[in-house]
């Protein structure tokens, strides 16, 4: 549905109507390059503007900015694959979406990994800024925004953002002294310790610190977070994440500091050059002045009324603390509102400890992919790991469900399928799908599948939304191996109207199959579609209201039938992995399902 927006000529473009903030106007241009934020651009008929967005509120999606204290592996891949099949999901539903990730560059562990390097700072964060952006390319990532926090408009609205606490009096000086892991960037409890003052994530000792530190009034938000986490029981999920947000609240808050005088490698606290500031400070500002647009003036409002509040941080568990407690404090404070949702997941683990940069215990996500292609890693940690829990790797798990669900069920049905279409009805479509299936049973349980698959993926239950769609993959082989069409062709015309008819029905399932997998495996899913007989753009303008049953209409061609996915052959694969692991994996695979370790 398009909007209209009322406008008149003066010696420039005026608004007019009530129309959201969030779309201001943005410049002087003619009328057919007018564009405002988070849209399209609009078109203009009889004297209105028609907006080629569907919704007023964009769906703005982050994931963590990723430490570039070393290259990404699996672990921050998942969690933006993750991020990716849910803004993938979104804009099938037609929403505007703004999907932003990036770096976080600044702080005391990035100019000891750029010493470490022999680099400056920045050609450090340079080099693994970019590294990040090629593993999105490979992973087929549709993110729109990609922010670094050495961006100078990163840098500017950070300073407002602090001058604006600041002057709501929450923003103190004192002196501070504790055990902080500079892997985590950050003072522990004596509590939360290991043995030896190690930091639970990162099995290192905590070090003892004392500076002269700029301090956040922290407390001071307790009740008020209470209250929202009590009141908006969806702020924070899964629910135990809730659960263990709203216990660390109640065990009382403590101030904190956000400045360090010892590191010199962030941004300068504003009137106070000797100290920067606090590196999750700064990092939590990136997912608004991602938000701004390079070419105008860096500016807190400009960005909020560019999409914020974000619709959805999507983060690890390991950064729950940060993002349900310091940051909604620090955003009140500065009187901005708040995100409207955090989802923490869980850890990919190795032998049961979170695989992480600091540990160095991870899994190469560019080798994985040069190996088995973007869709089969996309799918695997997606329908593998519950999302929310922890989840283990095993490579040999991963060939195994791969080649069962996208290789056999799916691929191997649609490629049968047309091919007996191709060999008795000249890959033609003889009768319109809906015709077809009037009464059909396999009908009725795509329809109910695709809804339920809907509602998984609204849910962001990820792995239960494959499930959905794989379902209807199994029961479109059922179905033809019921149905048995290749013997019914035999029979002559009496046999043919009803063969080609279970055709069709199965052809019009796998149609429905290649939309509704599309967040999860795009390639794949275009792959089918254009086997189906459709063409590139036609898939990239897709809605989720096609996945109605009805699509494939008399006298589509479809073309000739070529294997969407190969399977993997565990024996002439060429693997980079030695005996020693083969063996160990192959071991842990005596498990018929995967382990999930919930830490
Ligand atoms: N093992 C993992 N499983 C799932 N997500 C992970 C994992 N490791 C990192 N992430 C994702 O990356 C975020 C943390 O980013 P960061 O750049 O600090 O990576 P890291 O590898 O955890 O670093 P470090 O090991 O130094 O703590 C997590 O919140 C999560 O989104
Ligand atoms: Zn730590």
């Amino acid at each position: 549905m398009a909007c209209r927006v009322q406008y008149s000529i003066h010696n420039s473009l005026r608004l007019f109507s009530s129309y959201p903030s969030s779309l201001n106007f943005l410049s002087t241009a003619r009328p057919h390059k007018i564009r405002f934020r988070n849209s399209k651009y609009f078109s203009i008929s009889r004297g209105a503007l028609y907006c080629t967005c569907n919704t007023a509120e964009p769906f703005v999606l982050t994931t963590p900015l990723y430490y570039v204290n070393a290259p990404p592996h699996m672990g921050s891949a998942y969690t933006t694959i993750a991020a990716d099949a849910i803004a993938r999901f979104q804009r099938l539903l037609g929403k505007k979406v703004v999907f932003i990730t990036g770096t976080d560059e600044h702080g005391e562990k990035i100019a000891n990994a750029a010493a470490g390097n022999g680099l400056s700072p920045i050609k450090h964060c340079d080099s693994v800024s970019q590294a990040y952006g090629a593993l999105w390319r490979e992973l087929d990532i549709s993110y729109d925004k990609f922010i670094r926090t050495t961006n100078p408009n990163h840098e500017a609205i950070v300073k407002e953002f602090y001058s604006r606490v600041l002057a709501n009096g929450d923003i103190y000086r004192a002196d501070y002294e504790g055990l902080y892991c500079v892997n985590c960037e950050e003072y522990k409890d004596e509590k939360e310790l290991l043995e030896n003052k190690c930091c639970p994530v990162h099995l290192k000792p905590c070090l003892h610190r004392k500076e002269d530190n700029y301090f956040f009034a922290l407390s001071k938000y307790q009740k008020q977070l209470e209250e929202i986490l009590e009141e908006n029981p969806d702020f924070v999920q899964p629910s135990y994440r809730l659960h263990e947000v709203q216990g660390w609240v109640k065990n009382g808050l403590r101030d904190f500091s956000i400045s360090r005088a010892s590191v010199d490698w962030g941004i300068p606290v504003p009137s106070d050059a000797k100290q920067t500031i606090y590196v999750w400070f700064d990092a939590l500002l990136g997912y608004i002045s991602a938000l701004s647009e390079e070419e105008e003036q860096p500016s807190l409002q400009n960005a909020i009324s560019s999409g914020w509040p974000a619709s959805l941080h999507l983060i690890g568990k390991d950064i729950l603390r940060f993002h349900a407690v310091y940051w909604p404090a620090m955003l009140m404070s500065a009187g901005v509102s708040l995100p409207r949702k955090v989802f923490g997941h869980g850890f990919l683990t190795k032998d049961g400890l979170k695989m992480g940069k600091s540990l160095g215990n991870t899994l190469e996500p560019t080798d994985l992919v040069h190996r088995f292609g973007p869709d089969a890693v996309r799918y695997f940690f997606l329908k593998e790991v519950e999302f929310g829990n922890d989840g283990d790797y095993s490579e040999e798990r991963f060939i195994n469900i791969v080649n069962a669900n996208l290789a056999n069920t799916i691929g191997n049905l649609l490629n049968r399928t047309l091919g007996l279409s191709r060999k008795n009805c000249q890959s033609t479509i003889a009768v319109d799908s809906a015709i077809a299936a009037e009464g059909n049973a396999l009908k009725d349980a795509v329809e109910k599948l695709v809804e339920k698959a809907r509602q998984h993926y609204e849910n962001l239950e990820l792995s239960s939304a494959c499930a959905a769609v794989l379902e209807i993959g199994s029961a479109g082989n059922v179905y033809i191996d019921e149905k048995a069409p290749w013997s019914l062709f035999k029979q002559g015309e009496s046999g043919f109207t009803t063969a080609s008819k279970d055709l069709i029905i199965v052809l019009e399932a796998m149609r429905i199959v290649a939309i509704a997998l599309s967040p999860i495996t795009p390639s794949l899913s275009l792959k089918i579609y254009t086997q189906l007989g459709y063409s590139e753009d036609q898939f990239s303008s897709i809605t989720w209201s096609e996945t109605r049953w009805g699509g494939l209409k008399q006298g589509h061609v479809t073309a000739p039938p070529k294997p969407v996915f190969s399977r993997i052959d565990l024996e002439t694969e060429p693997t980079n992995t030695t005996d020693d692991t083969k063996k160990t994996s192959k071991k842990k695979d005596k498990q018929k399902t995967q382990k999930v370790v919930e830490a």
